[in-house]
């Protein structure tokens, strides 16, 4: 095509689409409890279809965990990991920061006050989960009196299209400190203090120092990643991916270099980049959604890349990145396996449980593991870590009410079982332990089984392949449930 994705604002008919800090589409008009802005819940008294709105947590703790666990045959870690790391090159919903103007402290307080919205766990233990609202399209001061002449919208601040920003950053100032300017070579950066074992690179470590990142107490720090997107150092196989994509860059444009002598450091970085952003595009159209949504479904509604379309508005949808594509939690393993060169486990680094590779890059450069994974799904790890509080699957329900998401209680037939959109063959191999959504669905309506099911909305949304099935779109209106009462 005339026009790859990755290529200037000027070749879309609309250069603020799919950009930064633009505001995540609507495919319906938000719900919000006073119709504007405060999200459902916000009033915990206030009754929705005659029912008082269960807390996130409660909702989280008694629908969306079970004891379930399947390993899957056919497909590795992998592709969690991809997931988790493609939604990051497309998505990034910053949230308020600390107070935005009113003197409350999220991490500390329990009350509703702007802009904090914390998640009560009225389950034994004490207090609340901090929660912070994400930020508001347009800042609306609500000490003067002002009132919002619209419903609030929540931002995106990376590309929606897939375009190796989560390689390359998505400003200028980022993409600058990222690259190896001085090398005039059109490589990325390298961490200057750690090589693997042979010889190959690490990510750089961010400059503002200490970092937030977990320290192994016995040895040096080892500070967070920096990469194109900062939630890189989350775990370990997302530091990984992005450590992989660094090295290809680094690999290519040697390679380039060596057969175009005559081109310019920014000449080989940008065709370089070039090259890896259709990589990521490729992986994620042809690899990883079919395997999401099954081959049939991918046929039926995206079917073969047909060019590039400027008129489409590729911008990513509030729903799929607060709901949607956050499916992926439901797929998260417990135990992240390190396996040695024979894909057993390692004697040296045994595998871990999940919240020991939160945030620690040490354990990359100590221990290595760069590679080797395998998948086994436990859906009770949507409930990532009770006594640290982070309730994933809260958070997630907790987000879908901040960002006003419209609430419809579906019944099973109309979700799971719709021809429109089946699951991949992976999640249905299995009759004892399949999906979630199908297994407590029964009993209620199950949260995740939406975004399950449904993850074509991901497609709809997050391809750059220009035009898209209206009809899609129009099952997704129709079918979305995302929040609504649980009774
Ligand atoms: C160990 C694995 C993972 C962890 C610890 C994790 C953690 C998180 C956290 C803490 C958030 C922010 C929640 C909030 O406050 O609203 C989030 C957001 C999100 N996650 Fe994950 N996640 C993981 C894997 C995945 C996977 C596998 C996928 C998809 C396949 C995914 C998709 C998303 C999406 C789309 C968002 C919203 C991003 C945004 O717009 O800001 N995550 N994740
Ligand atoms: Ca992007």
């Amino acid at each position: 095509s005339k026009c790859p994705p990755t290529s200037p604002a000027t070749c879309r008919q609309n250069p603020r689409w799919g950009a930064a800090n633009t505001a995540l589409v609507r495919w319906l008009p938000a719900e919000y409890e006073d119709g504007e802005s405060e999200p459902k819940g916000w009033n915990p008294e206030r009754l929705h279809n005659g029912f008082q709105l269960p807390p996130a947590r409660t909702v989280s703790r008694e629908i969306m965990t079970s004891a379930s666990k399947w390993k899957d045959d056919s497909y590795s870690q992998l592709l969690v990991d991809w997931g988790q790391y493609i939604s990051h090159d497309i998505t990034l919903t910053p949230q308020s920061t600390s107070t935005d103007g009113s003197d409350v402290d999220c991490l500390k307080t329990c009350e509703n006050v702007h802009p904090c919205f914390p998640i009560k766990m009225n389950d034994g233990l004490q207090g609340c989960m901090p929660f912070f609202r994400s930020t508001s399209d347009c800042f609306v001061n609500f000490q003067s009196g002002i009132r919002q002449a619209l419903q609030r919208q929540q931002l995106n601040a990376m590309t929606s299209f897939i375009d190796a920003s989560a390689v390359y950053g998505h400003n200028q100032k980022l993409e600058s400190f990222l690259r190896d300017l001085p090398g005039r070579n059109g490589k990325l950066a390298v961490n200057a203090r750690f090589k693997d074992p042979k010889g190959r690179p690490y990510l750089p470590f961010v400059t503002k120092l200490p970092s937030a990142c977990h320290q192994d107490l016995q040895g040096e720090r080892v500070e967070c990643f920096s990469a194109g997107d900062n939630r890189v150092s989350e775990g370990l196989p997302l530091t990984s991916l992005h450590t992989l994509w660094l090295r290809e860059h680094n690999r290519i444009a040697e390679a380039l270099k060596h057969i175009n002598g005559h081109w310019s450091p920014e000449m080989i970085y940008q065709e370089t980049r070039k090259i890896i952003g259709a990589l990521h595009q490729i992986i994620t159209l042809r690899d990883y959604a079919p395997k999401i949504i099954g081959p049939e479904s991918f046929k039926h509604y995206i079917g073969p890349y047909r060019g590039y379309d400027p008129s489409v508005d590729p911008s990513i949808a509030n729903v799929f990145a607060a709901a949607a594509f956050r499916f992926g939690h439901a797929t998260i393993s417990p135990i992240l396996c390190r396996l040695n060169e024979s894909f057993q486990e390692d004697e040296r680094f045994p595998h871990l449980r999940l919240h020991n590779t939160l945030f620690s890059p040490w354990r990359i450069v100590k221990e290595g593991q760069c590679t080797h994974m395998r998948m086994e799904t436990n859906n009770t790890s949507l409930v990532l870590d009770t006594l640290k509080q982070m309730d994933l699957a809260a958070l997630n329900l907790q987000r879908g009410r901040d960002h006003g998401l419209p609430g419809k209680i579906l019944a099973e037939s109309q979700i799971c079982h719709s021809n429109a959109i089946r699951l991949s063959s992976s999640y249905q191999s299995d009759s004892n332990h399949s999906t979630p959504c199908l297994k407590k669905q029964t009993k209620k309506t199950h949260i995740i089984c939406p975004s399950l099911c449904q993850q074509t909305v991901f497609l709809t949304s997050a391809s750059s392949i220009g035009s898209c099935s209206n009809k899609v779109k129009e099952v997704l209106v129709d079918n979305y449930m995302v929040h609504g009462p649980v009774h």
